[in-house]
């Protein structure tokens, strides 16, 4: 048996636009996902995941041929929630070139699903790290990174960067553009999360943005103009400017915002910390619904949060320098 975690992240800048090249930087937080991987000695696929609720049912699902999904929604609802996870099991069985290798594996996260704090990401990489190893496999963190990539761009359609899913694997703060995945030098950064409670379809939310894209130039713009205020907010960081690093936080807000991916709760956590005297606050991740993020070195925004209504839950976040590790073999 392995028991192998990874850290969830915020996004600092840079989310959508990343797909389209551009580059980013997220940040791994100390919140982790855990999956723990025990080889069968038969073919099949057994997945307990007590967090995976769909429209208040928990899951317990197993592909294995003689076993259905013990829940009562349809299998295409299932299949859809369980794609990460069935990903890197074909990953690891590729890797380690064991087609066949049947598991048991049970998941565990501090990660709310869907709500742009890279649970897909941390479940995927946790995932490909346990059960090649449970085969035999170690590999290079990078190709944990890269193989928790592919299987992410195979679940969103097609549409993903390797943004989040190397951020988890290697932990701290990192710089994504293309292929060009690098850990960067940040200075504290004093996190606050807000949670709507609710979540964000990933796909769906990255096929709007190419959709908008490709019918208006200003739309493209918008994208490039991201790009703009990290290749900008790199330097900020550098330096070590958080009231800067704020403003651009706002700025990369708003261009969010038009493209589409805010919602009436994210826009009020938003604008919740701003009052509140937060340095700067934006959704994280894909949006729809699910966090934001603000910088706050004090406690105003966490208290203003906890009386914002439809905020379920605000926090503290701290950097997790901690990438994919072994908790147990
Ligand atoms: N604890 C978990 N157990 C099982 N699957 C999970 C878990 N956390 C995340 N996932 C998978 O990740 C999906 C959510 O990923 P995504 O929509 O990209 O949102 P995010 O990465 O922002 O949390 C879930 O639908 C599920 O497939
Ligand atoms: C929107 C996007 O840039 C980030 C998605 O993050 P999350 O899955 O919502 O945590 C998509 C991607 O980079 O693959
Ligand atoms: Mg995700």
């Amino acid at each position: 048996m392995v028991v192998s975690s990874a850290p969830g992240k915020v996004y600092l800048f840079g989310e959508h636009a990343v797909v389209y090249g551009e580059p980013a930087v997220p940040c791994a937080i100390e919140r982790r996902a855990r999956v723990t991987v025990e080889a069968r000695d038969d073919d099949s696929l057994r997945v307990h995941a007590e967090d995976l609720s769909l429209d208040g049912f928990t899951v317990e699902y197993s592909d294995g041929s003689d076993d259905d999904p013990d829940v009562d929604v349809s299998e295409s609802l299932v299949d859809a929630a369980m794609g990460y996870i069935d990903a890197a099991v074909e990953q690891a069985r590729d890797a380690a070139n064991a087609p066949d290798a049947g598991f048991d594996i049970t998941i565990e996260s501090e990660i709310p699903l869907g709500a742009g704090l890279g649970s897909s990401a941390a479940v995927t990489t946790a995932g490909i790290h346990a059960a090649t190893r449970e085969l035999g496999v170690e590999l290079p963190t990078e190709e944990v990174a890269e193989r928790a990539y592919q299987a992410e761009l195979e679940v969103q359609g097609g549409d993903a960067s390797r943004a989040d899913t190397f951020c988890s694997a290697t932990g701290g703060a990192v710089r994504v553009e293309g292929d060009d995945c690098r850990a960067i030098e940040a200075p504290d950064l004093p996190f606050v999360i807000g949670f709507d409670g609710g979540a964000g379809d990933t796909g769906r939310l990255v096929a709007g943005v190419r959709a908008l894209r490709e019918e208006y130039d200003f739309a493209a713009d918008t994208v490039e103009s991201i790009g703009d205020v990290v290749r900008y907010g790199e330097q900020v960081l550098a330096e070590g400017d958080i009231e800067e690093l704020g403003r651009l936080m706002n700025f990369n807000h708003g261009l969010l915002e038009a493209l589409g991916v805010s919602s009436r709760s994210l826009d009020q956590m938003v604008w919740a910390a701003r009052d509140a005297g937060a340095l700067g606050s934006k959704l994280t991740g894909a949006g729809g619904g699910g966090c934001i993020v603000a910088l706050d070195p004090t406690d105003s925004t966490e208290t203003a949060l906890d009386y914002t209504p439809g905020c379920e839950d605000a926090f503290r976040a701290e950097l997790d320098t901690d990438g994919v590790r072994v908790e147990e073999t």
